[in-house]
C-alpha cells in the first residue's frame, strides 16, 4: 500500500505522492487511471515528490491524461505544505523555490522565454502579437514559463466558447508540445480575469503558470505595470514580475485528507 495526500491551489487539485525513499515507476498508463475521476482516485495532476541530489526535494508532474509535464505552479504552492517547511524544487523546468508565508506560500517561478522556439511555436513567429487567430479570437502572446502558454485578451471573457476553442488551440500544429490555452480580460488596474484550458487536463478551477503566463504577457504588452491580481474561477493569484526578472507568484495552498492506495492496482 502506497500513501498518498489530496491537495489542491485554488481548487485546481492533486493527487501527491511521497517517493522519497521508494521511487516509484509511473507511466502514463498508471498516471491517467490514478487521475481518473470515476475509476481512480481523481485530480486534474498526479504529483511525486523524490529525492533530488541539488534540491530538497524532486517533483515530477503528469496531467489528467497522463503526460509527463515540466511545470505546475498551483502544486508547486502545495509542495512546502506537504513537507512541512519551505523548500527548493527540482522540476523539468528547473530549480524552485517556495516559501511558506502568512495565508499560504509564495514561490520563485523562474525566468519567462519569449523565443518563438522556447514556446516552442512550429515556425519563427513574434510572440508578443502572434500573427495566427482562431475565428474571432485576437492575435494572442505566448510564453514560457517553464510549460507552453499562449495567452488571449479578449474585451468579453463570458462571450468565449472555452470547450470548443480551448481543445482546437491546445492541438494546433503550431504547437509541436501542445499548449496550455489563457482567456484573459484585463479587469482594472493591475486586475485580470482569467480562464485557462489546461494542455492534458482540459478547463480547471485555476492554473498558476497560466496566472503567471497571464501577467507577463500583460505586462510586456503595458496594459498594466504590475503585481498583477489574477482572479481565476477558484480564487486569487498574486503575480509580481518586471522585465528580465523572476516571476514571484503568492496564494494559497490547501491540505484536504490523506489515504492509502495500492498503487499495483492502477
Ligand atoms: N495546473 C497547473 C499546470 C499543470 C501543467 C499543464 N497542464 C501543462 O500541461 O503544462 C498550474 O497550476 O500551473
Amino acid at each position: 500500500m502506497g500513501r498518498f495526500s489530496k491537495m489542491h491551489g485554488l481548487g485546481n487539485d492533486f493527487v501527491v505522492i511521497d517517493a522519497r525513499g521508494a521511487p516509484l515507476d509511473m507511466t502514463e498508463a498508471r498516471a491517467r487511471a490514478i487521475a481518473d475521476r470515476h475509476a481512480g482516485i481523481g485530480c486534474d495532476q498526479l504529483i511525486i515528490i523524490g529525492e533530488a541530489a541539488d534540491a530538497d526535494v524532486s517533483m515530477q508532474i503528469f496531467n489528467a491524461d497522463g503526460s509527463e509535464v515540466e511545470a505546475c505552479g498551483n502544486a508547486t504552492r502545495c509542495v512546502p505544505l506537504f513537507v512541512g517547511r519551505d523548500v527548493t524544487i527540482r522540476t523539468k523546468a528547473g530549480l524552485l523555490d517556495a516559501r511558506l508565508i502568512d495565508g499560504g506560500v509564495s514561490v520563485d517561478m523562474g525566468v519567462p522565454r519569449f523565443d518563438w522556439d522556447a514556446i516552442p511555436l512550429a515556425y519563427p513567429m513574434d510572440t508578443l502579437t502572434m500573427g495566427a487567430s482562431w475565428e474571432d479570437l485576437p492575435a494572442p502572446a505566448a510564453v514560457n514559463v517553464g510549460n507552453p502558454h499562449v495567452v488571449f485578451f479578449v474585451d468579453d471573457l463570458d462571450s468565449v466558447n472555452f470547450d470548443r476553442l480551448g481543445p482546437l488551440i491546445e492541438h494546433d500544429p503550431l504547437f509541436p508540445a501542445r499548449v496550455n490555452v489563457n482567456f484573459a480580460q484585463v479587469a482594472g488596474d493591475n486586475h485580470i480575469r482569467l480562464i485557462v484550458w489546461e494542455r492534458g487536463a482540459g478547463l480547471t478551477r485555476a492554473c498558476g503558470t497560466g496566472a503567471c503566463a497571464t501577467a507577463v504577457a500583460a505586462i510586456r504588452r503595458t496594459l498594466m505595470r504590475g503585481p498583477v491580481t489574477v482572479t481565476l474561477p477558484g480564487g486569487d493569484l498574486l503575480i509580481e514580475w518586471t522585465p528580465g526578472g523572476h516571476i514571484q507568484m503568492t496564494g494559497p495552498a490547501t491540505h484536504v485528507f490523506d489515504g492509502e492506495a495500492d498503487w499495483s492496482r492502477f
